[in-house]
């Protein structure tokens, strides 16, 4: 409950005043609805439906007595006329209410949506390596409407059992002994049915569970989509499938079943109640037709919402699940979050000078487990110079580039750029913008090359593009494309082969104009001819910027001015690559006759 106040809270900051007229809209409604109700007695009456004598109603004794002064025709449209006003009101009334009604929820979602997309955003690197992926989609979309329902739900609650209070005060007032039977056994009746509001919550957290494992199975299947077409694992996939919505359906039909049982045990017990009511009131209290026919359009019209509210409180129940998911994923990335003071904020780029340095670096992907990532790395990347990080599958290469990035930080030592530890926010931000970063399985929008191009630089102009494109040698395959710069990559650039998105990706990040160029494992997807003019390339920019390139194809790297060779977390040789080669006892020089070996018997 205590997350759904938070929810609560957060409308009210949202809304703000909008929220209370909101809810006077509702009330002055309901009101109104009351009203024109309590007017039917007087119009029975005067049609000689009822043999009233309404001195026993409050303020209708006086009205009537004036409208009995008054003959037939004057009286009956009069009547008329006042009912179909405040009924014809209402109904305007409840149009404009629908209509702020439906500007407050829309700006509290798109509040929580920016909130909770800024915040996802915002977090550091080291949140996204422990989250499934998909659950941000989960509760970006599922959750997001279920909070929403939720909120929505709950004020309606609100106002109706304000709403209620007063009919209830209104039907004391007429009836004190009437109203307190009926009272009775709806409180009694709403004991019973807490039950039906606990198994809801239940029916509730299994939702939650089926939908997050929906997002998740759905986001891999279509992300593996190749591998399963591939491997003709359709049919395990589809029978993964079927078994989830299976539950799914029958998760929803339980909710179904819960929500119409409590349902149909107030309706069936509202009749009995009703006929209880007609003995107890006509046999035993000898209640005047006019003040019976009051109560009983009052209570007609109360029983639906002692219904409503218990179906409300169901369905409220059904959903607080998705208030807990919520709030705790915004939880987790509010605790980590990066990059906040505004001092930091507006740090300049970077341009290095004597470069990034780990001293006696460790670190662990989980603490708790005994195995390092990196163990006691001491490494010195100079600036404006080649660094190429070399090691087997595993060594950890791209966690120590992770490191030099700032993107996650050491458990023991210290990563410094020109002397100033990342710890620095500052600094952190400083480098951040200044790296140019190029992946292995780079990341492209679905838009055209140009937008994709110019992300990194909004300014750039056509010629600062194809300059881009000529340095990553992807010129020549864009000028092929039907509308060049404007071609649509599709969805994360599939429509182009491997490499061709490698030196996009690559053209995007020179774009940047960058002081440090990183390219993790950048040219693996790169046919000989590609690769010897992105090592051109390269060589072109040696001396202008700093470049850490990680890289299995030791040729990608035959250029380097220092070398790093890795081996289960640790640095095992370092230096310049003829040096290095030249050892013969080493490491590296084994690696490269290993690869020369390799190339040969192709
Ligand atoms: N997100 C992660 N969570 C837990 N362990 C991880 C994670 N990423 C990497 N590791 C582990 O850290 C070690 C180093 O991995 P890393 O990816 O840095 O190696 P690498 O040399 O870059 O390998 P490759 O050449 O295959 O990309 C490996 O044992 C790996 O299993």
């Amino acid at each position: 409950m205590k997350d759904l106040f938070y929810y609560i809270r957060k409308i009210q900051r949202v809304a703000g005043g909008k929220l209370y007229l909101n809810m006077s809209m509702t009330l002055l409604i309901s009101l109104l609805d009351g009203i024109g109700m309590y007017l039917i007695v007087p119009l029975l009456g005067m049609i000689g439906l009822l043999q009233m004598d309404s001195g026993s109603l409050p303020f209708l004794a006086p009205l009537t007595g004036l409208i009995h002064s008054w003959s037939l025709q004057l009286s009956l449209p009069l009547v008329l006329a006042v009912y179909v006003l405040i009924l014809g009101g209402q109904a305007l009334l409840q149009r404009s209410q629908t209509l702020l009604n439906a500007r407050i929820i829309q700006s509290f979602i798109r509040t929580l949506r920016t909130e909770t997309y800024e915040g996802l955003l915002r977090a550091k690197w080291e949140f996204y390596l422990r989250k499934r992926r998909s659950d941000f989609n989960h509760v970006m979309s599922n959750e997001l409407g279920r909070v929403n329902y939720g909120t929505t739900l709950f004020l309606q609650m609100v106002t109706s059992l304000i709403f209620t209070v007063l009919q209830i005060a209104l039907a004391l007032w007429l009836s004190p002994a009437l109203t307190v039977m009926v009272l009775v056994s709806g409180g009694l009746l709403a004991l019973f049915a807490r039950r039906f509001v606990r198994r809801s919550k239940r029916i509730g957290e299994e939702t939650t569970e089926l939908s997050k494992h929906y997002f998740a199975g759905i986001s891999d299947h279509f992300g593996g989509i190749k591998d399963i077409k591939s491997n003709r694992l359709e049919a395990s996939h589809i029978h993964w499938f079927r078994k989830l919505t299976d539950q799914m359906e029958h998760n929803f039909l339980e909710f179904g079943r819960v929500n119409s049982m409590s349902q149909v045990i107030y309706r069936l017990s509202s009749v009995v109640l009703i006929a209880a009511f007609m003995y107890v009131a006509i046999a035993v209290l000898h209640t005047p037709p006019e003040q019976l026919i009051t109560v009983v359009l009052i209570f007609t019209r109360l029983w639906p919402r002692f219904i409503g509210i218990q179906s409300n409180m169901e369905q409220l129940s059904s959903n607080l699940p998705a208030f807990h998911d919520m709030r705790k994923l915004q939880q987790e990335y509010e605790a980590e979050q990066e990059l906040i003071s505004p001092e930091a904020a507006g740090a300049s780029k970077l341009a290095l000078i004597d470069g990034i340095g780990c001293t006696h670096v460790s670190y662990r992907y989980n603490p708790k487990e005994p195995q390092y990532a990196l163990r006691d790395i001491n490494v010195h990347i100079p600036a404006n110079r080649m660094t190429a990080i070399v090691g087997k599958s595993g060594a950890g290469k791209s966690t120590l580039v992770d490191l030099l990035m700032g993107l996650i930080h050491p458990e023991e030592g210290e990563v410094r750029a020109d002397g100033v530890s990342l710890q620095r926010e500052r600094q952190l931000l400083a480098l951040r913008g200044s790296i140019g970063y190029v992946a292995q399985d780079p990341f492209l929008f679905n838009e055209s090359i140009r937008y994709n191009l110019q992300l990194v630089d909004p300014n750039a102009q056509d010629d600062d593009l194809w300059q881009a494109l000529e340095f990553s040698a992807s010129a020549e395959f864009v000028r092929k494309l039907p509308q060049g710069l404007d071609t649509v990559i599709g969805d994360r650039g599939v429509r182009l082969s491997g490499g061709e998105r490698q030196r996009l990706v690559l053209a995007r990040a020179i774009l940047k104009r960058p002081s440090i160029l990183v390219l993790d494992e950048a040219t693996s997807a790169l046919d000989s001819e590609n690769e010897l003019l992105i090592q051109q390339t390269l060589e072109r920019l040696k001396g202008s910027m700093t470049m850490i390139v990680i890289a299995h194809r030791l040729s990608t790297i035959r250029n380097a001015d220092h070398v790093i060779v890795m081996e289960q977390g640790e640095v095992i040789q370092q230096g310049g690559y003829l040096q290095l080669s030249q050892e013969s006892k080493g490491s590296f020089s084994k690696l490269l006759s290993y690869q020369s070996g390799a190339q040969m018997q192709v």
